[in-house]
Order: C-alpha cells, then sequence, then structure tokens
C-alpha cells in the first residue's frame, strides 16, 4: 500500500514537471496568431462525445433517450449537387493554451479529440487523488472480500452494509479467479455478484491512459436476454463504480471505469461510435452485440481477450431467439483447441494473448437452473459436444469454454423455488370474468402492480379498458418501440397507485423497486417463468404478492405448475372476494368493453377506409359518403358511443359500499366503518373495507381451495430494508 502511494505520489510530481516543461517549450514556439483549422468530415466522424446524464441507463424524464451525444466545434453548410442540397460537417479546430499548434507543428490533422483526451488524460492523473477513498467506511461485513475501498465506499452510499447470501458465497471464489456458476432466489443481488469482482480487477490494476490511438482494452463482456435487462445491469454497475469529481466531468476526463451498452432499438452508428472509443465493461444483448462485432475485427479480438465473461439470466439466453448469436459470441472467447490443454503459455510472441485466453474467468447466473444441468456440468468440461445444434441450456454450457477445471456450482435457490417474503394466492374464475377480477383486485389493494398476459394481443385488448376504468395503466411488450418502452417502464417505477401490462419481456431480471404485486392473467407455462414472474416483487428481502388467475380449461396446466414446484395446488391460499363489490364492478367492466368493442371496431374500419380513398385518389375516381363509409352508420356508432361513455361515467361516479354498508346512516349498518374513518384505515374507494396489504387479507381472511384455513400461511417476514 505504502509503495503504491509513494508510486502515485512521483507520478504526480512527474506529471506536474512534463506539464510545465511542455507550457514553456510551447510559450517559446507559439506564433502570434494561431490559425483555424476547419476540416470536412462525415457526421459519424465528428468528435461526438456522451453527455453525463442523470441517470446511468438514460430512461429517466427524458422521454426514453438512451443515450446524447453531443459535439463541439461544428460547423454545418449546405451544398447545391445535382440530387438537391445536401448537408456538409465542418470541425473547426481551434487552437488550446495547453497544446498549441500541435496540428502545425507536427502535421496532424484532426487533433482535436486528441488535445481534448490528452488534458483530460493529464487532469486523470492530477486528479487521482480526488478519486481516492479517504475514510474507508466501515463495513466489517464485507471485510473478508478485500475490495478495493472506493467500491466499499460505494457500496455504503446505497445502503448495502452486507453482502447478501449468494454475494457472500460466490465472491471469494470469484475474486480468486475461480469460474463460477450462481443459482439463487430472485431479487438475492446477484448482479452484484458477478459484478464486482468485474470492478475490482479493473480498479486494483493501474488507471488505462485514453489518447488517441491507445484506447481501452475490453475487460468483461456481460450478455443478458433483454433490452432492459442490459441497461439495469449497466446501471447497477455504474452505482458501485467510482463517481466523477465536477472538475475531472469539466475537463471531460475520462472515467475510471468505461462501460457501454450495447443492445437493439437504438443507433448502431452510436454504438459503434461507443465501442470505437474503447470501454472497460460492455453489457449487451446477443443479437445486437453479434451485429456490431461481426462487423469490427478489433472487436472481435478483443472479445477473444476478454478476461469477463458473463451470462447473465443464462438459461432464457436459449428462449428468446437469440441461440445462434450467443453461440457465435461464446466461439469468440474460447480458446482454439491447440491452446486448451495448456494452462500455462508456451513462449512465443503470442505470450500476452495466450496467457489472457487462459485465465478468463467465466460466470453464469441465474435463479433457475436445473439441477441436472448443474450435475452435466463436470461432464461438459470433459467431453465438450460442441457441434450439436439444440438449443437446451446444457447445450448453452456445453459450449462454454470454463478455463477453471471444476468450475464451482453454487446453488442457493430455496426447495420450493419462493421467496420467503412471498405470499401466493389465485383465483378460479371463468376467462370472461378474469377482466372484472383483476380490476376488483387493483381496486382493493391499491399499489405498484405488475400484471403479466401471455400475449400481445391480450395486452392490446385489455390496456383501453382499464384505461376507461379509469386506472394508471401502461403496456410494455417486444412489439412496442424501444422507447416507448423504456417510457413505460420508467413511469411505472416513478408512479405508486399504477399498473404495467407486460408479456414476458418483463418476467426476468427487472429490478423495479417496491413492486408490490405480480398478478399472472393466465397460468404461465413453466414452473420457470413462473418464478421469474413473481421475482418481480419481494425483492431485497421485501414482502411481496403473486395472484394466479386461473379459468377451468387451465387447471391441467396449474396442476402441472404446481407439480413441478414439488406442491399441491390446493395448498395455495384463494383469495378472498367481497362478490356484491365483484358484482357492481363487473357491471363496470361489461360497459367499458363494450365502449371499446365500438372503438376498437371504429378505428379498424377507419383504417381500411384510409387505404380506399386512397386507391380513389390515385386512380381518381370519385367515391360516394356511403361508399366511404362517413355515413349514417357512423353517426349511429358515434351516438352509441357517447351514451355508453356517458353510462360508464355515471358508473364510475357511484360509490362503491360494501355489503352491510348504509349509505344515509353509516353508524347503522353491520360493519363498524366509523372507527376506520377516524383512524384513516378506511379504504379510499371501496366503502366498509379497511386499507390492507393483499397479503396480510389472504393471511387472515384466505382459504384454500377445499376451504381449509392454513394455520401458517407464510405470511411474509418484515426484513431490515436496503435504503
Ligand atoms: N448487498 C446488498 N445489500 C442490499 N441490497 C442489495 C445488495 N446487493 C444488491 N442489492 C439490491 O437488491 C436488489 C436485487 O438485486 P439484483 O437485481 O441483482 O437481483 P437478482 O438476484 O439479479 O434478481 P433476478 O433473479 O430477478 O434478476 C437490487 O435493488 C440491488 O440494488
Amino acid at each position: 500500500m505504502a509503495s503504491s502511494r509513494d508510486d502515485h505520489s512521483l507520478r504526480k510530481m512527474m506529471k506536474k514537471v512534463s506539464l510545465k516543461r511542455k507550457n514553456l517549450s510551447s510559450d517559446t514556439r507559439r506564433p502570434k496568431r494561431q490559425k483555424v483549422l476547419k476540416e470536412e468530415h462525415k457526421l459519424d466522424e465528428l468528435d461526438w462525445k456522451v453527455v453525463e446524464r442523470p441517470s446511468a441507463a438514460g430512461i429517466d424524464e427524458a422521454g426514453g433517450i438512451l443515450m446524447l451525444e453531443e459535439v463541439d466545434n461544428v460547423e454545418v453548410y449546405y451544398e447545391e449537387t445535382p440530387k438537391g442540397k445536401v448537408a456538409r460537417f465542418r470541425q473547426v479546430i481551434e487552437p488550446k493554451q495547453n497544446a498549441p499548434a500541435r496540428a502545425e507543428n507536427e502535421g496532424h490533422s484532426n487533433n482535436h479529440l486528441e488535445i481534448r483526451e490528452e488534458q483530460a488524460d493529464s487532469s486523470l492523473d492530477q486528479d487521482a487523488s480526488d478519486e481516492e477513498v479517504h475514510d474507508v467506511p466501515e463495513l466489517p461485513e464485507w471485510s473478508g472480500m478485500e475490495l478495493a475501498p472506493v467500491i466499499l465506499q460505494r457500496l455504503h452510499d446505497q445502503g448495502f452494509t452486507s453482502p447478501t447470501a449468494i454475494q457472500k458465497q460466490t465472491l471469494p471464489l470469484s475474486l480468486a479467479g475461480r469460474d463460477v456458476i450462481g443459482i439463487s432466489q430472485t431479487g438475492s443481488g446477484k448482479t452484484l455478484a458477478f459484478a464486482l469482482p468485474i470492478l475490482h480487477h479493473i480498479l486494483s490494476a493501474s488507471p488505462t491512459k485514453v489518447t488517441k490511438g491507445h484506447r481501452r482494452t475490453l475487460k468483461a463482456l456481460i450478455i443478458t436476454p433483454t433490452r432492459e435487462l442490459a441497461l439495469q445491469v449497466s446501471e447497477h454497475i455504474n452505482a458501485c463504480a467510482p463517481l466523477r469529481t465536477e472538475k475531472q466531468i469539466k475537463l471531460h476526463a475520462p472515467p475510471r471505469v468505461s462501460l457501454a451498452t450495447i443492445v437493439g432499438g437504438m443507433s448502431s452508428q452510436k454504438q459503434t461510435r461507443m465501442l470505437e472509443r474503447g470501454a472497460d465493461i460492455i453489457v449487451a444483448t446477443p443479437g445486437r452485440f453479434w451485429e456490431l462485432v461481426s462487423d469490427n475485427d478489433e472487436l472481435a479480438k478483443q472479445v477473444a481477450g476478454v478476461r469477463f465473461l458473463v451470462l447473465d439470466e443464462a438459461d432464457r439466453m436459449i428462449e428468446n431467439g437469440h441461440f445462434a448469436e450467443l453461440d457465435k459470441i461464446i466461439r469468440l472467447t474460447s480458446r482454439p483447441e491447440s491452446m486448451e490443454s495448456s494452462p500455462e503459455p508456451a513462449n512465443t510472441d503470442d505470450d500476452e494473448e495466450r496467457s489472457s485466453r487462459n485465465i478468463m474467468q467465466t460466470f453464469v447466473f441465474s435463479a433457475t437452473m436445473n439441477k441436472d444441468l448443474q450435475r452435466n456440468l463436470k461432464r461438459f468440461k470433459s467431453s465438450k459436444p460442441k457441434t450439436t445444434n439444440g438449443t437446451t441450456i446444457d447445450d448453452l454450457l456445453s459450449r462454454l469454454d470454463f478455463r477453471d477445471s471444476d468450475p464451482t456450482v453454487v446453488d442457493l435457490s430455496p426447495k420450493d423455488r419462493l421467496v420467503s417474503t412471498f405470499q401466493e394466492s389465485k383465483v378460479e374464475c371463468l376467462t370472461t370474468d378474469k377482466d372484472a377480477y383483476l380490476y376488483y383486485f387493483l381496486l382493493r389493494y391499491p399499489g405498484r402492480s405488475l400484471v403479466f398476459m401471455s400475449s400481445i394481443d391480450g395486452i392490446r385488448r385489455l390496456t383501453p379498458i382499464l384505461e376507461l376504468l379509469q386506472l394508471k395503466i401502461w403496456p410494455l411488450h417486444s412489439q412496442m418501440e424501444q422507447k416507448q418502452r423504456l417510457k413505460n417502464l420508467e413511469r411505472f417505477k416513478n408512479a405508486t397507485k399504477c399498473v404495467l401490462l407486460a408479456t414476458d419481456v418483463a418476467a426476468r431480471g427487472l429490478d423495479v423497486p417496491f413492486v408490490d404485486h405480480v398478478i399472472h392473467f393466465q397460468v404461465p407455462r413453466s414452473a420457470d417463468v413462473y418464478v421469474h414472474r413473481n421475482g418481480r416483487t419481494a425483492r431485497a428481502e421485501r414482502p411481496g404478492f403473486g395472484l394466479l388467475l386461473c379459468a377451468p380449461d387451465e387447471r391441467k396446466l396449474l396442476r402441472a405448475l404446481f407439480k413441478n414446484l414439488n406442491r399441491k395446488d390446493d395448498e395455495v391460499m384463494d383469495l378472498p372476494v367481497e362478490r356484491d363489490l365483484l358484482d357492481k364492478l363487473k357491471n363496470r367492466v361489461e360497459v367499458a368493453r363494450k365502449i371499446d368493442k365500438i372503438q376498437h371496431g371504429a378505428t379498424k374500419e377507419n383504417h381500411d377506409k384510409k387505404w380506399l380513398r386512397d386507391a380513389a385518389e390515385a386512380l381518381e375516381i370519385e367515391l360516394s359518403d356511403e361508399e366511404l363509409g362517413n355515413g349514417k352508420a357512423n353517426n349511429e356508432k358515434d351516438r352509441q358511443v357517447k351514451a355508453l361513455k356517458r353510462q360508464l361515467s355515471d358508473l364510475l361516479s357511484q360509490p362503491l359500499m360494501a355489503r352491510g354498508i348504509s349509505a344515509k346512516f353509516i353508524t347503522s349498518g353491520s360493519r363498524p366503518i366509523v372507527d376506520d374513518l377516524l383512524r384513516g384505515e378506511n379504504h379510499d374507494t371501496l366503502l366498509g373495507l379497511k386499507v390492507v396489504a393483499a397479503q396480510d387479507d389472504v393471511a387472515t381472511k384466505g382459504k384454500n381451495t377445499k376451504g381449509k384455513r392454513i394455520a401458517n400461511p407464510g405470511k411474509p417476514r418484515k426484513m431490515p430494508m436496503a435504503k
């Protein structure tokens, strides 16, 4: 430690001396009038730089914009060409005080970037002391890990005073250079379990000198199955990386740890630029990353020499149609057959490459991974059936070239695969009644609810109905634009009483704090999906609640699901439902459905009519109002919608009273609501009911299918929370 400090001071001194010398010599050489250079560039060649944003993932109020870039000193002018006006861009290179006239003296062109980076680089060295943590926080629970002080500081800042179980068990292994397969329940902190060793490795090395022609070497490649998860993983890593001082930001000093997020749905040109600048860590989804790496030999080389390879939610990766790309990426990180058996590099010119290839660490994490697979790992190590075309998780793991002869499997998943702070329940009802039960649940237990549906069409059908019922609801599915997906996710994160209606694109890994309820509108198709969906609530030891809506034709599925989880379906508690209220809500739902049906039909018709109008215009024929559908039928529909909307608004304005409540004499009913009113425990919209958490209501009133009360229905424990 002492010697590294001495080294550091020495470097600082030397830097000052060399800076002085530079200034001195430049003063003597600086010409009186400096020439301003103007150079012609293509849009992509300009000196773009990423703009600091409040949220690391960039998904904030700015409308879901993923990344902002700006460029200084660019003149835009227009040139007349045979094809019309074309915009041209000219970078204006003004001489800098600290690095004057280098372009002229050394004949360099386009050295603006170089000058800026050189300044940044010197500032990094000068500022290194700012980055140091002077008072390493006392975090005894982390002490055995020997993590870099700045990481401890950042963990402390986030209130992470002790490692979670999976972190405690895997970090000593990964910090000791081992390959790790980590399996632990949803929300148990797996992201930092694989991210902290990577950050520690980068921060323990001396900072990379970022100058033109010398960019960062890629240290870690993290692959995740969905875009949202990739952005979230980046956000979690950034939250543990050193903060930049104001001075460093002002001087455009490069960050100590540079991270690039490469996902589909955003400009690949921007991502290419980011990669050209170089990054220590890349977090990516397989499709887009393969698109970029297959076109870029330099990047492929970097991937081949990567120090850490991480597959997050590995088992999902084989499901979502990107297996082929993932396989090709994995192949890049594999050693050629000749190197596999030589743990120590031979003494050749390629020594450096050989040694980096031999020490790559592989981390594979998920909340679900079957036991056979874990047992099979050792078999894979020896047999490596790399030529099979199947797409099972076994197959995926068989393709990984673990450098460790004995990768360690840390499996902390609970036996019934349920998080201990999670309470589940179910409602058995007709398919046609599901909308009403959902509406009932959302009104009865207001909170942040994530509703999973098995089809995009289902989401398209239900969203407008719940909107008509005046719920705050946003859809999320793969056919939406990425920007809109992120915007809706961010809205969901920031509101309190709201609903996100999503497909399984939101089932894995998403860490939305304080999701109160997960509702399965249909019985999920596998136990893994059920586990991951439920994992969006009850995270980091907080309480959470899950509700399954099961139609008669789904009963068989339900039984199979619970059998898979080693449980009986009749152990699951039924949600207690106030039937009177449910009936009233059914009326509202019915009217909302009618309105939507007419409006939906009208939208479709308008779409068809637009096509007809356009065709008629192109053929220069005139169509009558009747033919264009502008006639009586349309007016009739408008009238119907107006009447139904009036009816719905009427229904929505009527108070919803539980059985046994008198609206006129609130003290006379069979329910003691006055006390609740006085204590402020009354439900806002359902008169006569108390405000109660769904899990508490189920625990006290719930019965199972056989009508039995369960003595200890697994009431969620309240645990100490991280900030
Ligand atoms: N040591 C810690 N102490 C307290 N909270 C932590 C700790 N480590 C991580 N967390 C928090 O716990 C939450 C869940 O972490 P994370 O998203 O990594 O879970 P996960 O195991 O990857 O879940 P999933 O399987 O659903 O992807 C996050 O909000 C994270 O910031």
